[in-house]
This record gives C-alpha cells, sequence and structure tokens, in this order.
C-alpha cells in the first residue's frame, strides 16, 4: 500500500501547508506510516495532474491523505477514472473506476467540506475548527476502519443531436451536481473568492440570485436498484414510488419553471450547518442513487405565472426553504397554506420536491441565460445551445473505486 500526502496550500484560509506539517505528518510518523511522496498543489487542476501522474507510474493501490477542500477531491477523483466520452451512453450502466484503489484520508482544509461534514457531522457545541475534529479520517485510517466506498454521479453535457461535429462533456462528482439557484450562485462566487475567502460569498451571490427562475425541462431517471423514481413522503417519513412514476413509464417529467434543481451522492450537507439533503442521512439509500431536491415556484397556489411580480413575491420563500436547510434539513417538512405562504405543518403542497432516483436529464429552455449552469462539486459547465445534460448515479463497491476514511 502506497501513501500519498497531497495538500492545497490555498484552500479555505491557506492554512493546509502548515496544518499538513504541524499535525498530519508527525502523527503518520508516531504510528510508523511511511509515506511515499508529499505534493502541493500549485495551479489549479494541478491535484488531478498529479495524481494520474501518479497512476501511471503505480497500479499499487494507493492511500491519500489530503488536506484540501471537496474541489481538490473532485479534481483527483475526474483525472483518475479512465474517461471515454465517446460511445458512452448514459443508460450503460458501467462502473466508474480508477486504475487502482484510491482510499482517501480527508482533512478538512476547503471552505465548505460538504463530504467531510457529511461523513462527521459536528455534534452540538463541537468546535470544526479544532485539530481534533479535523483528524478525524486520519484516526479513523490509523485505527485500521475500512474506508466508506463513494458513490459517484456522471454528468455528460451533450450537443444538440444532429450537430456532428461538437463532442460531449463527462464530469464526475462526489458531492453534488445542479444547476439553477445552486449553479448560479457557485457561478457568481467564484468571482468573489478573493474579496470573500470564506463561506460568506455564496451568501453574497445568493443575494444576486434570488429572483431568477429558471426555464427547462428535467426528466427523472428510475434507479438500478429499485427501478422506480422515489419521492420523500412526509407524512410516513418514508420514500414512496413518485405518483408519476409507472412500471411501463418509467421516466418521470417535470416542467419548469425551477427555482432549485440539486443532487447529491455520499452527503447530506454542502457546508456543516447547510443540510440540504437530509435524508440521505437518517433514510440512508443502500445503493447507487441521487437525492434530488427541486422547487419548483407554480406548486404555490397563490402563484400562477412567471412575472415580476410573481418573482418578488417568491423571493423570501426560497430564502425560507434555503434557512431550512440550515436548520437541521428541515427544508423537507415545508408546505404551502391556502395563500401561498410557506408553513411548516397542515397538508397543503409540499414546497420542496425531495426525490430519490438513479439519475437526471436537464434540458434547459433556449432562451434563458443561466439554465444551461451546470455545478459538479463547484466546477461550472454550460449546456450547448440545444443540449442536454444527464447525470447518472454509479455502483459503488467495496474492493475497488474510491473510498474515504469515515
Ligand atoms: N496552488 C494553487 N493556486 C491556485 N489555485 C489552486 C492551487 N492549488 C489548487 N488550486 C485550486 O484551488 C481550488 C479550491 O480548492 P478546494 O475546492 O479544494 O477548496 P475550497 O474551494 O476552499 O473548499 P470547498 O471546495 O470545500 O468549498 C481548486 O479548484 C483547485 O484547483
Amino acid at each position: 500500500m502506497s501513501i500519498l500526502v497531497l495538500y492545497n496550500p490555498v484552500c479555505g484560509s491557506g492554512s493546509a501547508k502548515q496544518f499538513t506539517e504541524t499535525h498530519i505528518l508527525p502523527l503518520l510518523s508516531q504510528h510508523n506510516i511511511p509515506i511515499d511522496l508529499i505534493l502541493a498543489t500549485e495551479y489549479p487542476g494541478h491535484a488531478g495532474t498529479l495524481l494520474s501522474d501518479y497512476l501511471k507510474r503505480s497500479s499499487a493501490d494507493l492511500t491519500i491523505v489530503l488536506a484540501s477542500g471537496d474541489g481538490t477531491l473532485h479534481e483527483i477523483v475526474n483525472s483518475s477514472i479512465l474517461q471515454s466520452t465517446q460511445n458512452y451512453t448514459p443508460n450503460e450502466h458501467q462502473v466508474l473506476l480508477p486504475p487502482a484503489k484510491v482510499s482517501v484520508v480527508l482533512v478538512p482544509a476547503g471552505t465548505a467540506n460538504a463530504l467531510y461534514s457529511s461523513l462527521f457531522p459536528p455534534v452540538k457545541g463541537e468546535d470544526t475548527g479544532s485539530v481534533e475534529y479535523k483528524l478525524k479520517s486520519l484516526r479513523a485510517f490509523l485505527d485500521g476502519k475500512e474506508g466508506v466506498p463513494l458513490t459517484l454521479a456522471a454528468t455528460t453535457l451533450y450537443p444538440p443531436t444532429g450537430d456532428s461535429q461538437a463532442v460531449s462533456t463527462r464530469v464526475v462528482s462526489g458531492v453534488v451536481t445542479s444547476t439553477c439557484l445552486h449553479a448560479s450562485i457557485l457561478y457568481d462566487s467564484e468571482k468573489l473568492r478573493k474579496e470573500y475567502p470564506g463561506l460568506e460569498r455564496f451568501k453574497v451571490a445568493a443575494q444576486r440570485n434570488g429572483k431568477r427562475w429558471y426555464n427547462a425541462t428535467a426528466k427523472l431517471l428510475p434507479s438500478s436498484l429499485s427501478g422506480a423514481v422515489q419521492i420523500y413522503d412526509p407524512i410516513s417519513q418514508k420514500f414512496i414510488d413518485h405518483p408519476e412514476w409507472k412500471k411501463e413509464k418509467p421516466i418521470v417529467e417535470l416542467t419548469g419553471p425551477f427555482i432549485y434543481f440539486l443532487s447529491t451522492v455520499n452527503v447530506d450537507r454542502l457546508e456543516p450547518e447547510f443540510r440540504v439533503t437530509p435524508l440521505a442521512r437518517t433514510l440512508p439509500s443502500s445503493g447507487a442513487t441521487q437525492d434530488i431536491v427541486i422547487v419548483r415556484p407554480l406548486r404555490d397556489p397563490s402563484i400562477n405565472k412567471g412575472d415580476e411580480v410573481s418573482r418578488e413575491q417568491y423571493v423570501d420563500k426560497i430564502w425560507q426553504v434555503m434557512k431550512g436547510a440550515y436548520a437541521d434539513g428541515s427544508l423537507i417538512d415545508l408546505r404551502y397554506d391556502e395563500k401561498g405562504e410557506v408553513v411548516s405543518e397542515g397538508n397543503g403542497p409540499l414546497v420542496v420536491e425531495y426525490v430519490r432516483c438513479g439519475g437526471w436529464e436537464w434540458i434547459p429552455a433556449d432562451n434563458d441565460e443561466r439554465a444551461p449552469l451546470v455545478c459538479a462539486d463547484g466546477d461550472i459547465l454550460t449546456i450547448p445551445v440545444g443540449g442536454k445534460a444527464i447525470s447518472v448515479a454509479r455502483t459503488p463497491s467495496s474492493d475497488t473505486g474510491f473510498a474515504v476514511y469515515g
């Protein structure tokens, strides 16, 4: 087993180098763990290059001690999977595999640390900035625990059919794949990184996007596990078959406009306190599925068109949904009352459609500037005009692929 220590010196507050030298290396040395290489990333994308170079030289199973945020892990996952964009059909249930088993010891040094805080949800009052909190994955590795296999979401951006010149693009996520408000926020927040190095940049970007609606058609693809598209029912507190899902017509089509369309794998939160897909933890999936959180404003009984007044009227409501994510994931219980107010009781229409299924297809309307944006673990991609995106969860495996000590 080879051990690689890799850190991103600029992620989060820029403390990964110091943390590696002060805490990680001494702890590995105390446990007599031999290290093959200690590497620092020198530019965006470098983590991916370093890992694929390493895997070209050695086919042995590899453990990476990674001090970074989710973006660096995303680069590693993407670079080490042999990706063939040609001859790829999203219905093929092929497993995405790196050439060797890659196990990751995560040290949260990024801004949001979604995967880490999902694996180690902070208990009330726990200081997520403390050294001990940050060393939990390393301790799990040193204690000889098994890594948790990662489910991956493979997303392909297709050009319009008939465009024989254009090629499709493929990206793999280990945390989040989204469109709409979340993708817009990430798109704008990257530009704010220098001005606001912490989580605040997401809030500033969110304020700039409160009134946007997104025109698209979404298709929900059945899970390879159950063959169904499921939706959360807060009354029974279970996932049930989506009312529009039928065995003979297993793809559920949703029309827009949308405000929120976000899917996750492996995580119930995108920041320590932002539990946007809480059921990933409280009702865990037993296979390759994505949890999808959808908000479509026309489900609000007080709104029937997408004019400026309606958009203005909905701004507070979408923030109530976001606040629900910050309030321990209570967004899943929100409903509209008969006047369209967002409440947490009663039997009005649910504000959030919380779906669990095998994946999704997103077809943006041609006239919508922001609907083609897709966020894959913070990376922003754009669907070509007239094209679409298809995202499919891939089967985890315990003896190969990616695992994270958790
Ligand atoms: N030396 C470097 N100089 C500039 N950018 C770098 C360097 N090394 C890595 N990067 C880039 O830094 C970006 C941010 O890293 P990462 O996503 O791990 O942290 P973060 O954004 O602070 O945290 P999180 O993803 O948890 O919110 C990555 O996109 C990566 O490509």
